[in-house]
């Protein structure tokens, strides 16, 4: 076997070009990829580097508001996964302690008249934005022409996986056409170093839910993924502009498991704040999904029925929540406490709570 390696490091320009041979290696790697661990960076798309920039600074503002103005847009206030997300709100791992993370959970402007605000489809209504953020239109702008450029680039994301698969670049066409995306501003306080590993996650062990994710992570490291044979963890280094880019489990089950969702986590060991963007592509809600052509051998059975977006993300929100939400039942009752812990010295007085 050989031994565990982090996730390359692809540019992704040939996709844009004219050389077809840059093009059919991109294409190997990002298959080999898929197989692998289904993680790889991408340099040499199309996000403008100023607008990564202006993003991030976007996120820092938000945070950077009194916890009282940033839960005036508290998400628990809807049912549509918008708005804010207190520190220690989630806990995804087992046998770890509440996540050390905040969050705006933002994505396409849905207005209440709106077909899928009314039929209720996956995380879709209205934006729930800051009002006293600095700049507040330059906020909202940069934000949604963020959004889009990121949208834009999970296309083609998709377009390269279809071609991985010896099918048409148009092929998930149906599948990006009115698709759900949600973006999520997070921040992750600094850890003090002495704190206890096992129980401290920025983000505990997990699989995303939906197609593919793209994170724009900032300069400070501790985002890691499973090395599943050798049960180590890898760092997925930051690297300048670059996205990382994970397919979820969504796009495994379609693959026949063929290409995998794999488990990372994040554990902020920096000593310092760190920012990151991931923005989670689902899919039109009401695209079926069904076993992917060439992902099974000769005479292979489907291992799974057809199953819309909407059912298969809503379901694994449902399983993956359902361990949190006891534990978030019993944290509601100090939610009070937790409001006190979140307004002192962030990360120590976080927590010591
Ligand atoms: O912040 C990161 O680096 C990873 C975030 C992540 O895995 C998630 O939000 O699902
Ligand atoms: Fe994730």
């Amino acid at each position: 076997m050989s031994a565990p390696s982090a996730p390359p490091i692809l540019d992704f320009a040939p996709f844009y070009g004219a050389d077809s041979e840059a093009k059919s290696q991109l294409i190997d790697e990002v298959r080999n990829c898929c197989h692998y661990n289904g993680f790889f960076q991408i340099t040499g798309h199309r996000v403008p580097l100023d607008l990564q920039r202006r993003v991030m600074d976007c996120s820092r503002r938000f945070f950077d508001l009194p916890l009282e103005e940033k839960l005036q847009i508290d998400k628990n206030h809807n049912s549509f996964n918008r708005g804010y997300e207190l520190l220690r709100s989630q806990m995804l791992e087992v046998g770890t302690g509440p996540e050390l993370k905040e969050g705006l959970y933002i994505g396409e402007e849905i207005p209440e008249d709106h077909p899928y605000y009314l039929e209720k489809k996956l995380n879709s209504g209205p934006n729930q934005w800051p009002q006293t953020v600095l700049d507040k239109d330059e906020f909202q702008k940069t934000t949604m022409e963020y959004y889009h450029a990121v949208f834009e680039l999970a296309k083609d994301v998709l377009g390269v996986l279809a071609q991985t698969l010896g099918v048409e670049t148009s092929f998930f066409e149906p599948l990006t056409d009115g698709a759900v995306a949600t973006m999520r501003y997070l921040h992750y306080p600094a850890q003090p170093q002495d704190t206890d590993e096992k129980l401290n996650r920025g983000i505990g062990a997990h699989t995303d839910f939906g197609c593919i994710t793209l994170l724009l992570q900032d300069e400070v490291d501790g985002l890691q993924v499973l090395d599943a044979p050798t049960g180590q963890w890898l760092d997925v280094k930051p690297v300048p502009g670059a996205y990382v880019v994970n397919l979820g489990n969504l796009f495994m089950r379609m693959a026949n498991d063929k290409y995998k969702s794999n488990t990372h986590r994040v554990i902020n060991k920096s000593g310092r704040e760190r920012y990151s963007i991931p923005f989670f592509f689902s899919g039109n809600p009401d695209y079926v999904c069904e076993c992917l052509p060439n992902c099974r051998d000769e005479g292979e059975a489907a291992k799974y029925g057809p199953i819309t977006v909407q059912d298969m993300v809503t379901a694994s929100y449902k399983e993956s929540y359902g361990r949190a939400e006891s534990y978030k039942k019993e944290m509601e009752s100090t939610k009070q406490e937790r409001i006190a812990a979140a307004s002192a010295a962030p990360a120590v007085a976080a927590i010591a709570a």
